[in-house]
């Protein structure tokens, strides 16, 4: 019976592939013409095209058939962007057309009727879908529910079917390799099958396994903010590629892959997602890390790195200082303080020529505040600049004939003079008029600096405003709320005054100062980003969110993390939530939880799970494979050798492996025993460099997001991870693992483990 219904099953498949094949050849015929067609509209429009500039009809009708030229090579360029793009998706579906099957009957039909979900769609006439796409309404039904009756939106509101059938395929070139009859929501079998592969270097769709939860996330489309929390390894960065690839479908036409812009914790990780939405037949999303975002406008400050950031160690009262300058406490003391900005406290800089003062920063500021109290930071600002070019203008008019410019004119030679003719036409009336105009010319060119300066707003002294802002802290905040007093404060702004003095800042410290210089100069957001995506929020502060919001104040936000593995904000995320509650008040929020974590076996997601306070939340999945193992050493030397040949077991087994530690210079250390060893591994030192395939060595902080066959968590003792708010860092670094996990402590394990029961692991 099973044999049938696969030939069946084939017979209809390889019917699909035939038609697929055929409009293959359809499509790539229309992009040879529309090749053809633009070789000869171009060839058409040289021969043609006689300029005739002699009368204004000539020159209406030179310019009117350029136009048509261009409409119709547009035309073309339309549609042979568009026939590229179907042949791509055709291509895909050739090799796999579909994965699964529903039959289901709408209500006052007789009979059920067969979809095929596939990774997009394919008619073979109009109306005749032999395929559909996963992201069209109906497939919705596949990842909600089992059999009986499931509902699912369409737009004319929520419809319900009743599910008769549903069946999955696992497709190779073609051909049905097994086919799967299921009642379950998406069947494990099929999960399972997905999820015993081994890594690879990049990140794969899970179009065929989405799960109920992450469908939810995937199809979302009323939150203003949808915030997902999820377990490590529970499919957040998955569910969320799949959503950039479904909101690009459903919102064709007035959304396109730059308006969406996703933040990533590193750039390997970018590297490592960049295969997902191609492989979806979709265009890549802009993204980037927020350092790089603020970075970019910064060229000329050292922003503190991912590297130093983790390892810079902080005093109570820094720490204290920190957590202020990253609320939104502080977010809104920033606007209050702009607020006061509008009556006085501005820093200017002189505007200076030579060495010389032009104009004196005290000028500069009785302009800023000469005008009436309806101009606000922007107009302000505006107004100023208008007001120092009048003034530049007045001061080049009347030098224009003064002494020393004659005197310089005079002893101008030819070239310079005609330099400064430029393409003037030389009829002046009289040789003062002539003068004066050389003059001027000379001048606009002697003061050019002025006039940029004037323009690029270089008189404000932005670095002088941050510290005034710093320094007024205590006047907006009640320090005391925030366990600080007015003295420990102060020490603070010496120290952010003494790193700018050297160029340097605290990331702390970038978004607070590019937020004040924004509100100064009255930049608007972007409002041309509809859609932003934030991963691992939980390493972002309330601050920054703020700034982000306020940078793209159209668009809707999409962001997930774990609250668990908040490994640089570390205990103070698990307030997150309430304060983006307060940022996006008035904006409809929704909150999703995804517990089931589908990375790792069940045996190393029961493990890491106790490494946490509250990990009870985290579910295991039911995947099979061996207990972590815990290694401690009395000797330093005998665990090396003991690591060596447990990264040549893995290699043995097929699984790559990732020997992480917590900091970079450990990451060194290690690398060169390995080295020595004669063990090939790549050290991974920087977020520029690429993942490669193998052994690699990196440091916790580089990994996130990330996964590997197998972890080995070096170094693991209780003198490296002693502190209680290391305890997300471990689970972050052991969640990474897929199918094994061994960690090595020389002496003493760290306490972090106590947690752990005995028969969750095994100790060598
Ligand atoms: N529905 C699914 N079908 C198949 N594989 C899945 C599914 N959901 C998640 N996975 C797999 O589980 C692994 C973890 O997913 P992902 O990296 O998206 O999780 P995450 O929640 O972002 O993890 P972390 O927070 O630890 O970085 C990936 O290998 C992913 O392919």
């Amino acid at each position: 019976m099973e044999n049938t219904t696969k030939r069946k099953e084939q017979k209809r498949m390889d019917d699909v592939i035939s038609k697929i094949k055929a409009a293959e050849e359809k499509n790539r015929r229309e992009i040879k013409k529309a090749q053809k067609d633009t070789h000869e509209i171009k060839g058409d429009f040289s021969n043609n095209l006689r300029i005739n500039t002699d009368s204004y009809a000539g020159l209406f009708e030179t310019a009117t058939t350029i136009r048509q030229q261009q409409q119709l090579l547009q035309e073309r360029e339309n549609s042979w962007k568009h026939a590229t793009q179907r042949l791509d998706i055709l291509q895909k579906l050739e090799g796999k057309p579909y994965f699964a099957r529903i039959d289901l009957q709408e209500k006052g039909e007789d009979k059920p009727e067969s979809i095929y979900i596939g990774l997009g769609s394919f008619a073979d006439r109009p109306d005749n879908f032999l395929i559909y796409d996963w992201r069209a309404p109906i497939s919705s039904v596949y990842y909600d529910g089992g059999l009986g009756n499931v509902s699912y939106e369409t737009p004319d509101g929520l419809q319900t079917v009743n599910v008769t059938l549903k069946r999955q395929f696992l497709v190779k070139d073609g051909k049905i390799k097994t086919i799967f009859d299921t009642d379950e929501v998406v069947g494990d079998q099929m999960l399972l099958d997905v999820l015993d592969d081994s890594s690879t270097s990049k990140m794969k769709s899970i179009v065929t396994t989405i799960q109920k939860e992450q469908n939810k996330i995937i199809r979302n489309t009323k939150a203003d903010l949808l915030f997902v929390q999820g377990a490590a390894g529970s499919g957040k960065t998955s569910a969320v590629l799949q959503r950039v690839a479904y909101l690009l479908y459903r919102y064709r036409g007035n959304l396109t892959s730059s308006q969406v812009i996703l933040f990533s914790p590193n750039q390997l990780f970018n590297d490592y997602i960049d295969q997902v939405l191609p492989e979806l037949g979709e265009h890549n999303m802009v993204q980037m890390t927020y350092y790089q975002y603020t970075q970019r406008r910064l060229p000329k400050l050292k922003v503190e790195t991912l590297q130093q950031r983790f390892e810079r160690k902080l005093s109570t009262s820094e720490s204290k200082i920190q957590k202020l300058k990253n609320s939104v406490v502080f977010f809104k003391a920033a606007a209050v303080y702009a607020s006061f900005l509008e009556k006085r406290g501005m820093r200017f800089r002189d505007l200076k020529l030579n060495g010389k003062i032009l104009y004196d920063h005290t000028v500069i500021e009785k302009i800023y505040y000469s005008f009436n109290e309806n101009y606000h930071l922007r107009n302000r600002l505006d107004a100023t600049k208008e007001r120092l070019l009048k003034r530049l203008n007045r001061r080049i008019e009347k030098e224009a004939t003064s002494e020393w410019v004659e005197n310089i004119l005079q002893g101008a030679d030819n070239k310079e003079l005609s330099k400064l003719y430029g393409t003037h036409p030389r009829n002046f009336e009289n040789n003062d008029e002539e003068l004066h105009f050389l003059g001027r010319r000379f001048l606009m060119q002697y003061y050019k600096k002025i006039h940029s300066d004037i323009n690029r707003s270089r008189f404000l002294n932005i670095n002088a405003q941050y510290l005034h802002f710093l320094r007024s802290v205590p006047d907006l905040i009640e320090l005391d709320k925030h366990e600080l007093i007015a003295a420990q404060w102060e020490e603070g702004v010496a120290g952010t005054l003494a790193l700018l003095k050297k160029g340097r800042m605290l990331l702390e410290d970038v978004s607070p100062y590019l937020d004040l210089y924004d509100t100064i100069t009255g930049k608007r957001g972007n409002t041309d980003i509809k859609q932003v995506f934030i991963d691992e929020i939980q390493d972002y502060t309330p601050f920054q969110i703020a700034a982000l919001q306020s940078a793209f104040p159209r668009a809707r936000f999409t962001v997930l993390g774990d609250l668990n593995q908040a490994i640089f904000t570390k205990k103070e995320s698990y307030t997150l939530l309430d304060e983006l509650r307060q940022i996006f008040a008035n904006k409809n929020i929704e909150v999703v939880q995804l517990t089931k974590s589908y990375r790792s076996t069940k045996q190393i997601t029961d493990f890491t799970k106790q490494v946490l306070l509250n990990g009870a939340a985290v579910e295991s999945f039911e995947r099979q494979g061996d207990l972590p193992v815990i290694n401690v050493g009395e000797d330093e030397k005998r665990l090396t050798v003991e690591l060596v040949a447990q990264l040549e077991q893995n290699e043995q087994d097929q699984l790559t492996t990732a020997v992480i530690c917590k900091t970079l210079a450990e990451c060194q250390i290690v690398s060169e025993k390995l080295q020595a060893a004669g063990q090939r591994a790549i050290l991974i030192k920087s977020e520029n460099q690429r993942l490669a395939s193998g052994t690699i060595v990196v440091p916790a902080f580089l990994a996130k997001g990330l996964e590997f066959d197998a972890v080995i968590m070096w170094n693991a003792d209780e003198k490296n991870y002693a502190n209680e708010d290391e305890r997300q860092l471990v689970y972050t670094i052991c969640s990474r693992a897929m199918h094994r996990l061994n960690i090595f402590a020389v002496k003493k394990l760290s306490p972090l483990f106590d947690r752990v029961s005995a028969d969750f692991y095994k100790r060598k």
